[in-house]
């Protein structure tokens, strides 16, 4: 991830240096117990079945957020090659969304029943209001990375060599633990990069804010698979 760490002679972006100073709460939100507990083969299949409900709402959620950002992208961007990683991104949930209802089924999780919980409402109620045009790109992109990255970083650290990842969970690992997401997660990353040093000091600040947030909100989101 901290490619600026492995090669000091490039100066450390803004992201690798957020990611350095919240360490613990990224720590919490990649190395959550629930994702632990898959990596080590010890993780209740009921807390996965929670899981997999509230996130294929969540995703439902997501993807107007995504819209949102390649809709900026495309007003407010001077790079034209964001637009196609932002679409890259829909292509991806849509994927994903064909993804959840065939793995509901599997496991005999029957979506349309599902009711969000309040954890899951309250990081939707986030993304809306990270949609609204007042919010600049720069802060907008800055979130969706970091959604992506603690996904990536999560399920990646479950494909690790010497986890003992069930292997009717591999699947699920490798949607977001592979080696393309994490190509797409670095995308993001370049592109809140190149925006956040040309950006005001308030808008860095809110991008920043958001970070936490979303870390917060992902730790959260991994709790309710407890129940
Ligand atoms: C709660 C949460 N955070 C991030 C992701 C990953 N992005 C899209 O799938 C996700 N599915 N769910």
């Amino acid at each position: 991830m901290e490619a600026g760490l492995e090669r000091p002679a490039e100066e450390e972006g803004t992201t690798a240096m957020w990611l350095r100073k919240h360490r613990l709460m990224y720590t919490a939100a990649t190395r959550h117990p629930f994702i632990l507990s898959i990596r080590d083969g010890s993780v209740d299949l009921n807390s996965f079945k929670r899981w997999l409900g509230q996130d294929y709402l969540f995703v439902r959620a997501f993807v107007p957020f995504v819209s949102s950002v390649l809709l900026k992208a495309c007003w407010e961007s001077d790079d034209n090659s964001d637009m196609e990683v932002l679409l890259s991104s829909l292509a991806a949930l849509n994927d994903e969304i064909a993804w959840f209802k065939k793995e509901a089924s599997k496991w005999g999780v029957v979506l349309a029943s599902i009711a969000p919980q309040r954890v899951n409402k309250d990081y939707c109620r986030f993304l809306k209001s990270s949609m609204e045009p007042g919010i600049e790109y720069t802060v907008a992109i800055a979130a969706l990375w970091a959604i992506e990255l603690v996904y990536q970083q999560s399920f990646a650290y479950c494909l690790e060599e010497g986890s003992r990842t069930p292997p009717e969970l591999a699947e699920t690992c490798q949607r977001w633990g592979n080696e393309g997401f994490g190509q797409y997660c670095q995308s993001l990353q370049k592109i809140a990069d190149r925006q956040l040093p040309r950006a005001t000091n308030e808008e860095r600040k809110k991008a920043e804010a958001v970070l936490l947030r979303v870390l917060e909100h992902e730790v959260e989101f991994w709790n309710m698979s407890h129940g």
